[in-house]
């Protein structure tokens, strides 16, 4: 194949991390991160508590400033692009809601919209939809005058989730989005994230669920706790003694529908084969 036609078939990185080191307090360096994320393309990190995901997320983000290296967006350097160019390209779902005021679900939905508004415009009957439309795609329609207090945890994720999907950005940085679901609507917002992802979207998820990463995710990169990842297609990264490391955790290991499963063994594995 030519140089022209590779170049045509690979589409060009939404998000580039160069030489990579993000910023945990008392850690050191570990290995620097030097990956494309493209659009089309599932990336799911996962790690032990504490390994530093949510920081690499919110480093994506330009919500904090890496410790070393570059992360450029759309082939600009992060820290250079204004804030509201970034917001119409990236999409966070953060780990925790802090609701400061009381405001409904609607009106949370709707500040998705926001990085294309102008100061004190009005959202528009266009925008409204875009925001009736994600919560009926996250099962809340019907629920638009509640005030988000009076939310369950599962709710106010979806709602995370549906405020995301408002603001329609390039790249979704979402981390544990199936936090506090049930497993009806775990399948259902990953199935919306890989339906955006099909679209020509990218998403980069954290996860605890090795075996959901292993369904939804095309690429998976591993943070290890001393800094040290490493990263690649899902199918080079799910090898069962790679992710033992990673969670100091023996696992058993099998196949459903053609896709890897993983379960930590535990003093009951060893007790039922004993029966
Ligand atoms: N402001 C801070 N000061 C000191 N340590 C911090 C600070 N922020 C984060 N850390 C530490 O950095 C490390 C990485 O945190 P981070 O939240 O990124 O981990 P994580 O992999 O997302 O963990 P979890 O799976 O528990 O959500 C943790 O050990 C955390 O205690």
């Amino acid at each position: 194949m030519t140089d022209s036609r590779l170049l045509q078939s690979a589409p060009a990185p939404l998000l580039t991390l160069m030489d990579l080191v993000v910023d945990i307090p008392g850690r050191g360096d570990g290995a620097p991160l030097n990956l494309d994320i493209r659009a089309g393309q599932c990336w799911g990190i996962l790690g032990p508590n504490g390994a530093g995901k949510s920081t690499l997320l919110h480093t994506l983000a330009g919500l904090r400033p890496p410790r070393r290296g570059t992360i450029r967006l759309q082939g600009q350097p992060l820290g250079q692009l204004p804030r509201r160019r970034i917001a119409r390209l990236l999409g966070m779902v953060f780990q925790d809601h802090q609701d400061g005021f009381p405001a409904t679900v609607l009106e949370t939905a709707l500040i998705g919209r926001h990085p294309y508004l102008r100061p004190w415009e009005m959202e528009s009957a266009e925008d409204h939809q875009a925001a009736l439309k994600a919560l009926r795609q996250v099962d809340l329609a019907g629920m638009e005058t509640r005030l988000i207090a009076t939310l369950s945890g599962g709710e106010r994720q979806r709602l995370a989730i549906a405020t995301a999907l408002t603001q329609d950005p390039r790249i979704f940085l979402l981390d544990e989005p199936t936090n506090h679901l049930d497993l009806h609507h775990q399948v259902a917002v990953l199935d919306i994230v890989r339906r955006a992802v099909t679209e020509g979207r990218s998403a980069v998820l954290t996860l605890h669920d090795v075996n959901l990463a292993a369904r939804y995710c095309d690429h998976l990169l591993l943070m290890y706790p001393g800094g040290e990842a490493c990263w690649g297609t899902t199918r080079e990264m799910l090898v069962p003694n790679a992710l033992e490391r990673l969670y100091g955790q023996a696992l058993v290991t099998g196949e459903v529908e053609g896709v890897p499963v993983f379960f930590p063994r535990t003093d009951l594995t060893e007790l039922s084969k004993a029966d």
